[in-house]
């Protein structure tokens, strides 16, 4: 398979061996801080307004870029139908026959999807991250290296788990939240929060978080609308 891959930093060097460990050759390699197109080694690297003419060979994509927000702007602002984004999944990983990833989404070595986990689309699975049973991990998430979600834990769309942050059973993090390195969250996080610790404590909450704590009403239950991921079968 043809793949092309938007962006070219730390995150994407990642998803190039990925790409390779697949046996996938990569035609393209596009990122903003290229002004000019260039070939290297039958690559042909340029801007993001490159990929119109690499689409053209019946290439895939895959949006390698580590931010959250990015990789969501990037997939809202590009004109790619969703059936040419691809999942990629490390060799090493173990996917439950059971789980089910979305297009874009990238699988990172020695992860682990386990039955029931269902993960959306352009999220990022990062190396050794376990994500246990039944759970639902909505688009432009970021599980990071060696972060554990419990059985029947949500992530709601765009939030980010730091490195070896654990989410105990049943928990739910809201969108665009963000959960510190190391923390442990034992209590559902709502949207657009950053806590950290073990136990997690929120350190900083958006605006409207806590204008509906001080008028009385329930920051989680107004924003835990969770959007699931659509069932997309593996690759
Ligand atoms: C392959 C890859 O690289 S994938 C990328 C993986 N990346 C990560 O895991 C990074 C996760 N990021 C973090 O943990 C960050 O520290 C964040 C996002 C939680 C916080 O960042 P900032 O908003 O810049 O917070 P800041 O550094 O100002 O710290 C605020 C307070 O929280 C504390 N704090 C920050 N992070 C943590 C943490 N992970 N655990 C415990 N306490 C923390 C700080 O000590 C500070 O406390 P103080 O106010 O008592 O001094």
């Amino acid at each position: 398979m043809k793949i092309i891959l938007l962006g070219n930093g730390g995150h994407s060097k990642v998803i190039q061996e990925i790409t390779s460990a697949l046996d996938h050759e990569i035609i393209g390699i596009l990122d903003s801080k290229y002004s000019d197109e260039f070939k290297h080694n039958g690559i042909l690297y340029g801007p993001f307004a490159s990929l119109n003419q690499l689409l053209n060979q019946e290439a895939r994509v895959i949006i390698a870029i580590g931010d959250n927000k990015i990789r969501n702007r990037l997939a809202d602002a590009l004109e790619v139908r969703p059936e040419q984004y691809i999942s990629l999944v490390h060799p090493t990983a173990t996917v439950s026959t059971k789980a089910r990833i979305g297009r874009g989404t990238v699988v990172m070595p020695n992860a682990v999807l386990n039955a029931g986990a269902w993960v959306g689309e352009h999220c990022i699975i990062n190396t050794g991250a376990i994500v246990e049973h039944d759970n639902a991990v909505a688009n432009f998430v970021h599980i990071s290296p060696n972060a554990t979600l419990t059985g029947n834990v949500s992530i709601a769309e765009g939030a980010n788990v730091g490195a070896s942050a654990t989410i105990i059973p049943g928990k739910t993090i809201g969108m665009w939240s963000v959960i510190g390195a190391g923390s442990t969250v034992i209590a559902n996080i709502p949207a657009y929060c950053k806590a950290v610790g073990s136990p997690a404590r929120i350190i900083k909450k958006a605006a409207s978080v806590q204008v509906l704590e001080k008028t009385g009403g329930d920051a989680f239950d107004k924003f835990k609308n969770i959007p699931l991921p659509a069932t997309y079968d593996r690759e």
